[in-house]
């Protein structure tokens, strides 16, 4: 698991203390007021922040243990808890500490990118999606034009996606399934004895981030693990929902001061490991041949920009989870041809390769008769493996040649996945830290104020008329016309 303290966002590195002594103090009402710690390597001391927001001060207190910086090829760096009464004890790693948290308000924030509900959801939906400054990347100086490009994209691209959506039911499962993984996701933690609050966070569409973090704040909870349901980080999405969060609790004296530990991707976590193992096996079993099977990894897409200019982990962490899934595959006497492809492309822009759509079409010409799809960059059924796979893969494979085709399911609430969830919440707990810890809130002067107004005004009169020339000129739009 990759978790770091709120304040490291960037996605390579695991933050933790390694083996440090925590006591964890309470005010006469059991509101965590302080953490103390030492380490017994007796090493580098540190200074942490962290209060409640029942609270009115921020104490420092000293903190013991060194921060070291993980290989994200490690699995299951931290610890497990196994005591009802909120006691941690963390595992060989960290085998001497101790904590204990007694009325600990934990609220556990699953993210998720959501979709629309009905056709009519689907360019506002749309919109959503493309004015986010992490899937349509400008540049700096043309940043004004975000918002006039996302209505335009979005009007044109929504015929194709709402016969997407038609086609699976007039609407996306994702909220549904999300709820569904929430709840179980509480009951798994509650078996574990952590009593905890889970609430579901969209970064497009209901419930939007803003609704879910306002609810947080009424429930009045003292420290939080933000779990993004994507395995693989990626800029465009555990990045986009984590920086959102990032300025709505920056924008909040209370909430900057809450404990939050952010599990940045679990991809190399032995319990989804092993789940996405059990589900390819049983799957392999509804082929006459299983051993002759092509087992098809195939991810949703980014530009090729994001990984090559931006640093996304994305490709790299991709690859390494499908090496880990075939590795416990093979422990297991299956050891069947793989390979990898990417999905899903928008946009004018060259994504990473090797296309889906292409490499179907190769196998079949190269004699391939049996191919079993595994979808790997998400964990619910949705718009792209209902329609996409499902429908146009699925046809387009048959053409080319090959004759036997599968899906492996999303892993939804799959209860050993769901399970190893829990356990990475649980060993992501102790690591709260403040949001605001490094990067205090920055209170914007009046004569910023009267600047922003006036950026304000000149974006939205010559955005409003970009979007004007490029709807009316359909030879400029024609730019766009890969975003349909
Ligand atoms: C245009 C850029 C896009 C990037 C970059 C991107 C990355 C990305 N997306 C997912 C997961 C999902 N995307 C979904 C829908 C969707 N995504 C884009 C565009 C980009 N995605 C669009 C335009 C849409 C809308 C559907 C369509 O018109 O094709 C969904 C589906 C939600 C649902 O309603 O079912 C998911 C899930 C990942 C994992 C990812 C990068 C790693
Ligand atoms: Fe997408």
């Amino acid at each position: 698991m990759e978790a770091i303290s709120s304040s490291k966002l960037v996605p390579a590195h695991i933050t933790k203390l390694s083996t440090p002594k925590q006591i964890l103090s309470f005010n006469p009402n059991n509101r965590l007021i302080s953490v103390k710690c030492s380490s017994s390597q007796g090493s580098k001391r540190e200074s942490l922040s962290i209060s409640s927001c029942d609270l009115t001060d921020t104490r420092h207190v000293p903190v013991g243990g060194q921060l070291i910086s993980g290989s994200a090829r490690s699995r299951n760096p931290v610890g497990k808890t196994f005591s009802s009464s909120g006691v941690w004890t963390l595992d060989q790693h960290v085998s001497e500490s101790s904590s204990q948290v007694t009325e600990d308000k934990v609220g556990v924030l699953l993210l998720n990118l959501g979709g629309p509900e009905t056709l009519n959801d689907v360019q506002p939906f749309l919109f959503n999606l493309f004015a986010d400054p992490d899937i349509i990347r400008l540049p700096r100086l043309f940043r004004f034009l975000q918002k006039p490009l996302a209505q335009l994209i979005s009007v044109l691209r929504a015929p194709k996606s709402k016969e997407g959506y038609a086609s699976i039911g007039g609407g996306s499962p994702l909220r549904k399934i999300t709820d569904e993984q929430a709840q179980t996701l509480k009951m798994a933690l509650e078996a574990k004895k952590l009593h905890a609050n889970v609430y579901v966070a969209m970064r497009y569409w209901y419930p939007f981030t803003e609704e879910a973090v306002h609810q947080i704040k009424n429930d009045g909870i003292t420290r939080l693990v933000v779990l993004p349901l994507y395995p693989q980080y990626s800029i465009s999405t555990s990045g986009s929902s984590i920086r959102l969060l990032q300025s709505i609790f920056q924008e909040d004296s209370c909430l900057s001061s809450l404990p939050v530990s952010i599990i940045q991707s679990w991809y190399q976590r032995e319990g989804y490991i092993k789940s996405m193992a059990n589900l390819i096996e049983k799957e392999l079993k509804s082929f006459s041949k299983p051993e002759e099977v092509m087992i098809f990894f195939s991810a949703h897409g980014v530009p090729v920009t994001y990984v090559e200019d931006a640093g996304d982990p994305y490709r790299d962490q991709m690859e390494d989870c499908i090496s880990l899934i075939m590795k416990e595959l093979k422990s297991r006497g299956t050891d069947n041809d793989h390979t990898l492809a990417y999905q899903s492309r928008v946009g004018p822009v060259q994504w990473l390769k090797p296309y889906t759509d292409e490499v179907l079409v190769e196998l079949g010409q190269k004699g391939v008769k049996s191919l079993l799809a595994v979808p790997v960059s998400f964990v619910s059924e949705h718009i792209e493996t209902l329609e996409e796979i499902d429908m146009e893969y699925r046809e387009l494979a048959l053409e080319s040649g090959i004759e036997n085709w599968g899906r492996v399911p999303a892993l939804g609430c799959t209860s050993s996945f769901i399970s190893d969830l829990a356990d990475a919440v649980i060993e992501a707990l102790p690591l709260a830290t403040a949001i605001s810890q490094e990067n205090p809130t920055k209170k914007s002067t009046s004569a910023e104020s009267d600047t922003n107004l006036v950026r304000y005004v000149l974006t939205l009169f010559f955005g409003s008329a970009v979007a004007f020339v490029l709807l009316f000129f359909p030879k400029l739009a024609s730019t766009f016309k890969n975003y349909i």
